[in-house]
Parts: structure tokens; sequence; C-alpha cells
């Protein structure tokens, strides 16, 4: 899949870019390929770029909808996935992109400096430590999260950095086919037959709601993204 090809999936979904988010796009594509030359930010052997990462990465926007204006940790995100393309379309919103590796975090901060990106920063650390640190504890209205973890940690790890104030209050609102997803909730990518790792992430008793989306669209033989989900978890720290 090319540029303009993926434009046209999105249109095709109800996403219409400006032509300054168009080149927002190439240029991140462009760097990734660059610094993916010298680290290793996604695999060297993925050719469709544009359709597997970037495509991907914004197919649960299609489906659901999240409040404006908010603090958002995407946590282990590599090369800025699906960091950097959910701030280029959520302007309003600031976006934490942490890491556990140097490197990664460095080159990230780096692209995020060239595309000018202003409600973006790159954090490096673990999880597990970064969550401790007063600075970040607490802070998040939303945790992304494409291919880190299971579900199980994911909630461990996300509990701290979510705002309690936006626990146990509303989950998703359905009008039609779109979801309106409220604050206090982990978004993690997924593939395949998730059941079983929700059952355990249930078993956390963090987790007061669920709802898998399956990420179908329209011109989807245009790329092989196949049996991809996005699950939904609102979590708390009341017994459920
Ligand atoms: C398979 S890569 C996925 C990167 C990116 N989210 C993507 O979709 O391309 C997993 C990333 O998670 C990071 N990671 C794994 N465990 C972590 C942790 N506990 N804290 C912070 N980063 C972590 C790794 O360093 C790695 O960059």
């Amino acid at each position: 899949m090319e540029a303009e090809e993926f434009v046209e999936v999105c249109e095709l979904n109800g996403l219409k870019f400006s032509r300054e988010k168009i080149s927002l796009f190439e240029e991140y594509v462009k760097l990734l390929k660059e610094f993916n030359q010298r680290i290793n930010l996604i695999s060297r052997k993925e050719t469709d770029i544009w359709g597997r990462h970037i495509l991907h990465c914004i197919l649960p926007l299609f489906k659901v909808e999240i409040e404006s204006g908010k603090l958002i940790l995407d946590l282990g995100t590599g090369g800025g996935l699906p960091g950097i393309p959910w701030a280029i379309l959520n302007e309003t919103s600031h976006f934490v992109l942490l890491d556990g590796t140097k490197k990664k975090i460095d080159a990230l901060a780096q692209i995020i400096k060239e595309l000018n990106l202003k409600n973006a920063v790159a954090v490096w650390g673990r999880a597990e430590e970064i969550s401790k640190d007063e600075n970040y504890r607490a802070k998040f209205d939303y945790v992304i999260c494409r291919s880190v973890a299971e579900l199980k940690k994911l909630v461990k790890w996300s509990i701290d950095f979510l705002n309690p104030a936006n626990f146990h209050k509303n989950f998703l609102d359905k009008i039609g086919e779109k979801h309106y997803l409220h604050s206090g909730c982990l978004i993690a990518f997924k593939g395949g037959d998730v059941r079983n790792e929700i059952e355990s992430a249930i078993k956390t008793k963090l987790v007061s709601n669920v709802e898998v989306i399956d990420l179908n669209f329209k011109g989807e033989e245009k790329v092989n993204l196949e049996d991809k989900k996005v699950v939904l978890l609102k979590l708390t720290t009341k017994q459920v």
C-alpha cells in the first residue's frame, strides 16, 4: 500500500485528512524507514509500512471515538506506533510515548522533533518503574498499547498510570455504528483469539468492563491485516 491508497481507504471509512496531515504521515514513514536502517524500530522484512503499520494503528479510530483534550500514554511505543499516528490525528490531546529501550526512544525523540509535533514526547523507562514516578503515576486518561505484552500484564501496568478520578464511571456509549469511549481505559491492539487473555486479565480484579471491537473496514482487500482487534478495558481499583 502507498500513501494514496492509505488516504483512499481512510476516506472510505469516514476519516478525511487535510493536506498538512497527509504530509506529516508521509514524513513520518520516511523517517521510520531512515531510522530503521540503523535501529530496529519495525521489522526490516516488512515492506508494507503504510498498510500494516500506519493504517493498522488508526483502524480503531474508524469505529471508536475518544474524548478530546486528554493525556494519553503509548506504553511500549517502539518507533512511535500507535502514538505518532494518533498524535497526528488527535491534536487536542497530549501523548507520552514510553519505551524501555533507550536507543528507540532517542530515535523517536529525533523523529518527533523533525515532525515538529508539539503534542508528543518520548520518555525512556520500564512501565513497572515509570508508573511509580510521581510525574506519571495516576496522570493519564487512556493507555494505548500495540504488540507489547499479554493483557494481564498491561492491565497491571496501566492501573498505576490511569487517573483514578476516571474509574467506575461511564465506559462505552454506542450510537449507531460508532463507539464513544470514556476516560479511564486501556486500549490494546490484539489479534486472533483473545478470550483466554481477557479471562486472565479479569482475574486481576482490576477490570470493570471489557469490549472487543473487530477491526474490519471498507477496502480491507487492499492490505494483509487479518483478524485484527482492539480490546477496550475499563479499569478500576474497587472490588469487582
Ligand atoms: C514488539 S515492540 C512493539 C512496538 C510498537 N508498539 C509497535 O507496534 O511497533 C514492543 C516494545 O515494547 C517495549 N517494552 C516491552 N516491555 C516494556 C516495559 N515493561 N516497559 C516499557 N517498554 C516495554 C519494547 O522495548 C519494544 O520496543
